[in-house]
C-alpha cells in the first residue's frame, strides 16, 4: 500500500499572507488526517515564508498518523528535529532562497556528511529518507549512507508524463528497482498530481509513500479538502493499478 502524506505549506502561506490563525493550520492537518491522509509533511525553510518552526513543535502534539518534516539539515534544522523527533525526516538539498525543491542530493559528494546525519537522526528514532533524483549511482552511494529510505524528487516526472509517460517513467523505475535491490525504502514527491499519480504509482515497485501539497491544496479549493484527499486517495488504490 502507498500512503498518502498531504504537504500542508501552502496552507500556511494562506495563514501568513494575513498575519492571524486563519486558516488554522493545525485544525486542517486534523482534518486531513480525518478525511484520509496518512501522513502530514511540512517543509520549514530558513526565512518561514509559510511553516514556522513552532508549528513544527505544535503539529507534533496534534499529528496522529504520522509527521515527516523536510530540509536542509542546517545546524537549526537539526535542532528543531532533535527536539520534535518526527516520524520521519526526509533531508533536501535546498538553498536557502530556493523558490522550491529544485535538485536531489548528489550522494556521492556528500556521503561522508549524510552518514553523520543519518546515523544522528536514527539513534534519536526517526525514519529518515533522502530526496533523490532517480539516477542510479545517486541510488547506491544513498544506500551507503545507512538511509531507511529515499524519495525521488518526481518534478522531472511530472514534467515529461503528459507528453510521454513511458519515457517520463522509466528511469524511476530503474531507480526504484534498484532501491529495492538495496533494501531501500521509496517515497516519491513533488509536483504529482491527479492526472499522473495514478500512472507513478502503477509503474514504481514499492513504493511506500507520496508526500503531495502544492497540486492538492490547488485542487482543494475547487473540489473541497475531504474530496480531493478521497480522490488521491483512490489513485493510489492497487484496484487503479
Ligand atoms: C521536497 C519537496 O519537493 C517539497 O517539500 C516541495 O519542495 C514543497 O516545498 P514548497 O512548498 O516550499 O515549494
Ligand atoms: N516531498 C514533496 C512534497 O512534500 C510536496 O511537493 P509538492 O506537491 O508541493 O510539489
Amino acid at each position: 500500500m502507498t500512503k498518502l502524506s498531504v504537504n500542508i505549506n501552502k496552507i500556511a502561506t494562506l495563514r501568513n499572507a494575513r498575519g492571524h490563525n486563519r486558516p488554522n493550520l493545525l485544525q486542517a492537518a486534523r482534518d486531513c488526517e480525518q478525511f484520509g491522509a496518512q501522513g502530514i509533511t511540512v517543509h520549514p525553510r530558513p526565512d518561514e515564508r509559510h511553516i514556522r518552526y513552532q508549528d513544527v513543535r505544535d503539529l507534533k502534539a496534534v499529528v496522529t498518523t504520522e509527521l515527516n518534516v523536510e530540509g536542509n539539515p542546517t545546524p537549526d534544522f537539526l535542532d528543531l528535529v532533535r527536539e520534535v523527533r518526527p516520524e520521519q525526516v526526509t533531508l533536501v538539498p535546498d538553498a536557502p532562497d530556493a523558490i522550491t525543491s529544485n535538485a536531489g542530493w548528489d550522494t556521492v559528494q556528500h556521503q561522508a556528511y549524510l552518514q553523520q546525519v543519518v546515523a544522528d537522526l536514527k539513534a534519536i528514532g526517526c525514519r529518515v529518507s533522502i530526496f533523490l533524483d532517480p539516477d542510479l549511482d545517486m541510488v547506491r552511494a544513498a544506500a551507503t549512507t545507512g538511509t531507511d529510505r529515499i524519495e525521488f524528487y518526481t518534478e522531472d516526472y511530472a514534467r515529461r508524463y503528459p507528453t510521454s509517460p513511458e519515457e517520463a517513467i522509466r528511469p524511476y523505475r530503474e531507480a526504484a528497482e534498484l532501491a529495492q535491490e538495496l533494501n531501500l525504502g521509496l517515497n516519491a514527491g513533488h509536483d504529482l498530481d491527479l492526472d499522473n499519480l495514478a500512472y507513478l504509482h502503477r509503474n514504481l515497485p514499492g513504493l511506500a509513500e507520496v508526500s503531495i501539497g502544492h497540486a492538492l491544496i490547488c485542487d482543494a479549493l475547487y473540489l473541497g479538502l475531504e474530496n480531493t484527499i478521497q480522490l488521491y486517495r483512490r489513485q493510489l488504490t492497487d484496484t487503479q493499478s
